[in-house]
C-alpha cells in the first residue's frame, strides 16, 4: 500500500493549470467591518493593528499569504468613507489608486448589519472599476458570519447579490467568512488566488509584511497614545518615527545579548490642550503610553528598545497640505 504524500503540491511537476500565481488583493469596506481581523486570519499572524473603534487603520498595511502554489499580497486600506477633511480626501484618493492596481478586490460587508448607505457608497465607487478592458474582479466577502444564524445569513447573501445587481454589475463571488472562527478563511484565499496571474513569488519566503518597520512602530505608538482618550483626540493625533538606531556597543552576540535600539518618535497634536492630555499630570500618561508601546515594539523588532517620545503641537495639521506632507500623508 502506498501512502498519500503529505504535501501533494510539493510533489511532482506542476502542469500548466497548476502554475504558481502571485499578485495583490485589496480589502475594502466601511470602518469596523473586520478588515484588519480578516487580514490577520488570512496571513495567520498579527500584522495589522486591530481596534474595536473605527478608523484606526490609516496606512496601507500589507500582509503576505505564502502558499506552495501562490503568493497573495494583501493590502488593507483605510476605511473608504465620504471625505470630510483634506485628510479624508487624501485617504480616499489613496484607496482609489490602490484599487486600480490590484488583481482582485475583496469588498467586506458584515453579516450582522443590514446593507446601509456607507456600503452603497463604496459599491458605487467600485462599480466603475468592475467594467471595461482592465476590469478588476470584486469578491463580496460577508464578514462576521458567526454572529448570525443560517436564515439571516442566507437573507444577507441575497441582499449582497442584489446590491451588485442594483448597479448592473456582478460580484465575482460571494463568500461568507468568520475571521474569529476561521470559517471559510482558506476558501476565501482560494477564491482570491484564482484571480491572480501566473508568476513567481514577489517577496522572499519568511517575510510576512513589507510594511516599513517605521510605519508599524508609528501605528503601535498611535494605538497606545489613543487608548482611553479617543473621544478627546479622535483624529487629531499623527505619529511620526524620527529614527530607529542601534546603540553602539549595546549588543553582545557571544553572550546572546540582543542590541538596544533607540527609537525616537514624534507625536503631533493640533492644540496645546491636546498636548496636555497626551502628556498627563507630571508626564504620567506619556510614561504609560511609552511603556505600553515599547512592549509591542520590542515584540515587533525582536530586540530591546529605548523609546523616546516627544509631543509637539502642529496647528490644524489635518487641513494643511504642507503639514500633511511633512507628517507622511
Ligand atoms: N464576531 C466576530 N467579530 C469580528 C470578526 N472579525 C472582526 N470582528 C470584530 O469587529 C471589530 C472590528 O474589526 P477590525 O478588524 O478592527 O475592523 P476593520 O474593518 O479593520 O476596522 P477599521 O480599521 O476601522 O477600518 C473588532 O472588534 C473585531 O474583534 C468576526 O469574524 N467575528
Amino acid at each position: 500500500m502506498t501512502s498519500a504524500p503529505q504535501h501533494p503540491s510539493l510533489v511532482g511537476p506542476h502542469d500548466e493549470g497548476d502554475a504558481h500565481r502571485s499578485g495583490f488583493a485589496c480589502l475594502v469596506g466601511r470602518p469596523n467591518v473586520g478588515k484588519s481581523t480578516l487580514t490577520n486570519a488570512l496571513v495567520g499572524e498579527k500584522v495589522a493593528i486591530m481596534s474595536a473603534r473605527p478608523q484606526t487603520t490609516r496606512h496601507t498595511i500589507r500582509g503576505i499569504v505564502h502558499r506552495d502554489d501562490a503568493q497573495l499580497v494583501l493590502v488593507d486600506t483605510p476605511g473608504l468613507h465620504r471625505p470630510r477633511t483634506l485628510l479624508g480626501e487624501r485617504l480616499n484618493a489613496l484607496v482609489q489608486d490602490t484599487l486600480g492596481e490590484v488583481d482582485v478586490v475583496a469588498f467586506c460587508l458584515p453579516a450582522d448589519q443590514k446593507i446601509g448607505p456607507g456600503d452603497r457608497y463604496i459599491a458605487s465607487q467600485l462599480a466603475p472599476l468592475m467594467e471595461g478592458r482592465r476590469a478588476v474582479p470584486v469578491v463580496a466577502v460577508v464578514t462576521k458570519s458567526d454572529l448570525v444564524d443560517r436564515g439571516r445569513l442566507a437573507e444577507h447573501l441575497m441582499a449582497v447579490d442584489e446590491l451588485a445587481r442594483s448597479l448592473d454589475r456582478d460580484w465575482s463571488a460571494i463568500v461568507p467568512v468568520s475571521a474569529r472562527d476561521g470559517y471559510q478563511v482558506d476558501e476565501l484565499t482560494d477564491v482570491l488566488v484564482a484571480h491572480l496571474p501566473a508568476g513567481p513569488a514577489l517577496y522572499p519566503g519568511g517575510e510576512l509584511t513589507d510594511e516599513p518597520e517605521q510605519v508599524m512602530v508609528a501605528e503601535l505608538v498611535r494605538e497606545a497614545a489613543l487608548e482611553g482618550v479617543r473621544d478627546e483626540l479622535p483624529h487629531s493625533l499623527a505619529v511620526v518615527v524620527d529614527e530607529i538606531v542601534e546603540r553602539e556597543g549595546s549588543g553582545d552576540a557571544a553572550k546572546g545579548r540582543p542590541p538596544l535600539l533607540d527609537v525616537r518618535v514624534n507625536l503631533f497634536v493640533e492644540r496645546d490642550s491636546q498636548k496636555a492630555i497626551v502628556i498627563g499630570k507630571g508626564g504620567s500618561r506619556l510614561r504609560e503610553v511609552g511603556t505600553n508601546a515599547r512592549e509591542g515594539i520590542e515584540k515587533l523588532l525582536g530586540t530591546r528598545v529605548y523609546l523616546d517620545l516627544h509631543v509637539k503641537v502642529a496647528k490644524d495639521w489635518q487641513r494643511d497640505p504642507k503639514q500633511l506632507q511633512r507628517l507622511g500623508f
